[in-house]
C-alpha cells in the first residue's frame, strides 16, 4: 500500500532564510504521527507546504501517492486541517463556519460536528472574533474533524487549551485512529506526542534530524537525577549503576542521567542517608541533544 504523507527532500527558504532543508519522511495509512520542535523549527513550513498553500524550493511531497501541488484539489476533498494560526472572518459564528464547510463538502448531516461542539464545549453562537483563543480553537478542530478526513493535519491543536480540552481532544484522536484515519500533528510537547502518536519525527534548525516510534522513545528516554547525600557522593560506585553515566559530584550532591529501570538506583540509595532526591524528564533541548549524539555516533 502506499504511503499517505511521503516528502522527498522538500525544501523551503523564505530568500535566503530557512524554513525547512531536504525533509524526507513516509507516513503510512493509519499512523498517529507526531512532528515534534521547538518554536521555529520548520513545523508550520512543513505543514504549508504538504498542504500546497506556499511552493516548495525544491523537493516534492505526495499525499495518497498523488502530486502535492498538481493534484491539490482532489487531495484537499480528503483532509482535515487545522492552521497553526486558524482564523476566519471574525463575524462568522462557529455554526454558521459549520454550514458553510458542510456545504463545500456536500454535507447536510450535521450530527458529528455537533457531537464534537458539546464534547469540546464549544460555543458555536458567538462570532469567531469575540472567542479566546482556546474557544476559536475548538471550532477549528470541528471544523478538520466533523467530516471524518482520511488524513487529520493539525498544527499544534492542543495550543490554548486548557487540560481537560486537551484530555478530550487526546481522546478523539484516539477515535481517528481507531476508525484507520492518518493523522499528523505538530506539537512542541514531548508529552503529550508520547501519549497519543505511534511515531515521532523530530524537527530542528529544519532538519530532520531523527523519526522514532514513540515505544523505542519511550525505552531509551533517561531521567536527569539530583541526589543530595548527607555525607560525600561516591560518585564511582554511582557511575558503576546500571543506566546511569555522566556522574558529576559537586559538594553533598551528585548528578547524573538514568536510562532504563531505576530500580538498583534505589536500592543503592537506600544504604546511604539521602536528604534530597529529584528525578526529571529530560527538556525537549536535551532530547534533541541526545538524538543529536546518537546521530555523531553512526
Ligand atoms: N513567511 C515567512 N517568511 C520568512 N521566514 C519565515 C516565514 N515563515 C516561516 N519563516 C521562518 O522559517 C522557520 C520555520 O518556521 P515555522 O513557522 O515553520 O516553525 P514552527 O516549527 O512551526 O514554529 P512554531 O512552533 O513557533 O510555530 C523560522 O525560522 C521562521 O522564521
Amino acid at each position: 500500500m502506499s504511503a499517505v504523507i511521503e516528502c522527498d527532500r522538500l525544501t523551503k527558504r523564505y530568500g535566503s532564510a530557512r524554513g525547512i532543508d531536504e525533509l524526507t519522511l513516509r507516513i503510512e495509512p493509519g499512523e498517529v504521527f507526531g512532528f515534534l520542535g521547538p518554536n521555529g523549527a520548520g513545523k508550520t513550513t512543513t505543514i504549508r507546504t504538504l498542504l500546497d498553500l506556499q511552493r516548495p524550493t525544491s523537493g516534492e511531497a505526495r499525499i495518497f501517492g498523488l502530486d502535492s501541488r498538481r493534484d491539490s484539489v482532489a487531495i484537499r476533498s480528503r483532509i482535515g486541517n487545522l492552521a497553526g494560526d486558524f482564523a476566519l472572518e471574525p463575524q462568522l459564528t462557529g455554526r454558521r463556519a459549520l454550514a458553510l464547510f458542510a456545504e463545500v463538502r456536500g454535507m447536510t448531516d450535521l450530527g458529528r460536528a455537533n457531537e464534537l461542539a458539546e464534547r469540546f464545549e464549544a460555543d458555536l453562537s458567538r462570532p469567531l472574533g469575540e472567542l479566546s483563543r482556546g474557544n476559536r480553537q475548538k471550532i477549528g478542530l470541528i471544523l478538520a474533524l466533523f467530516h471524518d478526513p482520511e488524513l487529520v493535519i493539525l498544527d499544534e491543536p492542543t495550543s490554548g487549551l486548557d487540560p481537560l480540552m486537551q484530555a478530550e481532544f487526546l481522546a478523539v484522536v484516539g477515535e481517528q485512529r481507531e476508525r484507520g484515519a492518518t493523522v499528523f500533528l505538530s506539537s512542541h510537547e514531548l508529552d503529550e506526542v508520547q501519549r497519543i502518536c505511534d511515531r515521532v519525527g523530530i524537527i530542528r534548525d529544519g532538519r530532520l534530524i531523527a523519526t522514532d516510534g514513540v515505544e523505542r522513545m519511550r525505552e531509551r528516554a533517561y531521567r536527569n537525577v539530583a541526589v543530595r547525600f548527607a555525607g560525600t557522593p561516591d560518585g564511582q560506585r554511582l557511575g558503576a549503576l546500571p543506566g546511569v553515566e555522566g556522574v558529576e559530584v559537586i559538594g553533598d550532591l551528585a548528578r547524573f542521567r538514568i536510562r532504563g529501570s531505576v530500580d538498583r538506583l534505589i536500592k543503592t540509595l537506600a544504604g546511604d542517608e539521602v536528604v534530597d532526591l529529584e528525578l526529571t524528564r529530560p527538556s525537549l533541548d536535551e532530547l534533541f541533544l541526545d538524538y543529536y549524539r546518537e546521530g555523531d555516533a553512526r
